[in-house]
């Protein structure tokens, strides 16, 4: 039985907006009510734009599909996958707060051992809040937790760690796994919750999932593009990961932290592991050069921003990786177009962008 929403803090309420790109009807917020209505959702549905995508009501939030992408960024919307989980990024766009939590439709409020019901959102803004340890691992895990700190050894100067940019959440029930795992282990489900938060080490890469995951916008927001994936493209289903593999390396460049672990979700699978198989093959066997060329990327000292940082990462995409397929000369070449609207609708003088075709729901 969910918590009454009187019960259920909400931190950050107006500095934080959800994001959920979606092809569904949102029947699964009824679970999530009373943790995310005090916030603003940012609705981004994907495929076709004439499809009504039922929100229930209650919730303060906007709806933008394929045609208010179009209208938003005109011809800058190449770089805005269609048929993608990736489209979600458009949210990160437009939204005008310093965090962002995105969850897929899939995804449901999990219980602890307890059987407690786990409110993610406040635990991602716990993980957000506090600081990371990049530079030196913690045996004890993250030392900002209630009642752990840091241990023996652990060196003074390094204990007032780093801002956290990325809190990258787990997930019970159905693990995310790649289709050939899948498809081999269907049976399997994650039943271990492990009660740890961790900061992933400096010059240490992660597979970043996006369907449970929050960071802070004015910190990282400009590396969290989803890439070119779906409709149209080679590749489907590595969006996370692109953008995972990106913000580490920025992150890791300008002494941010990301951290993964607790919150999870009870995630319960909406898609089909063949057709996924079909959208995510050549990703898995791009990804043996793709991860040795991230881990070999070492960005300028004059790159003090993440819009530098991430130019220069793409000069380096089209220049290293594209002798491994032509597709990685247009991400390099939208990763620009990424920046460019980045820029454009967060710059000072520009007005908050709002669904015309789409829908305003309060
Ligand atoms: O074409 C599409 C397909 C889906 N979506 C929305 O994206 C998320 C994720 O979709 P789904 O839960 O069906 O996919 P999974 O295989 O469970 O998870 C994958 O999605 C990514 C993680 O977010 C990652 O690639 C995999 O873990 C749902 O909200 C769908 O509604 C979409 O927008 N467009
Ligand atoms: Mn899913």
């Amino acid at each position: 039985m969910a918590q009454p929403s009187s019960h259920v803090t909400a931190p950050l309420k107006d500095e934080l907006d959800i994001v959920i790109p979606t092809i569904r009807n949102l029947d699964f917020l009824e679970q999530w009510r009373p943790f995310f209505q005090p916030y603003h959702l940012i609705i981004v549905q994907d495929g076709d734009p004439s499809k009504n995508i039922l929100v229930p009501d209650g919730f303060d939030c906007e709806l933008y599909n394929r045609n208010d992408v179009n209208r938003v960024l005109g011809p800058k919307s190449s770089c805005i996958s269609f048929k993608d989980s990736a489209c979600r990024c458009f949210g990160f766009l437009v939204s005008k707060k310093k965090y962002i939590f995105t969850i897929d439709d899939d995804c449901f409020v999990g219980k602890d051992p307890s059987g407690k019901e786990i409110n993610a959102l406040a635990q991602h803004i716990q993980n957000l809040l506090t600081p990371s340890t990049p530079f030196f691992f913690n045996t004890l895990y993250d030392p900002f937790r209630e009642g752990v700190d840091f241990v023996r050894g652990y060196p003074f100067s390094l204990r007032g760690g780093v801002p956290t940019a990325i809190s990258h959440g787990l997930w019970l029930n159905i693990p995310d796994y790649d289709a050939p795992t899948q498809l081999v282990k269907p049976l399997e489900r994650n039943t271990r919750y492990v009660d740890a938060v961790l900061t992933i080490p400096k010059g240490t890469l992660f597979p970043m999932c996006g369907m449970n995951l929050a960071f802070d916008r004015e910190l990282i927001g400009p590396a969290m593009y989803f890439g070119l994936m779906g409709d149209g493209q080679p590749i489907g289903r590595y969006d996370d990961m692109w953008a995972g593999w990106c913000a580490k390396v920025i992150c890791d460049h300008l002494s941010l932290g990301v951290k993964t672990g607790l919150p999870y979700i009870w995630h319960s699978k909406a898609s089909n592991p063949f057709v996924n198989l079909k959208k995510e093959y050549k990703g898995i066997y791009w990804q043996e050069d793709i991860i040795p060329f991230f881990q070999s990327v070492v960005l300028p000292k004059d790159c003090t921003t993440v819009q530098q940082c991430y130019l220069e990462l793409s000069k380096l995409v089209k220049e290293k990786l594209s002798p491994v397929d032509p597709y990685f000369n247009k991400l390099g070449d939208a990763m620009v177009t990424w920046i460019e609207a980045w820029d454009l609708l967060n710059s000072p003088a520009q007005e908050p962008a709002a669904p015309v075709d789409g829908v305003k729901k309060n």
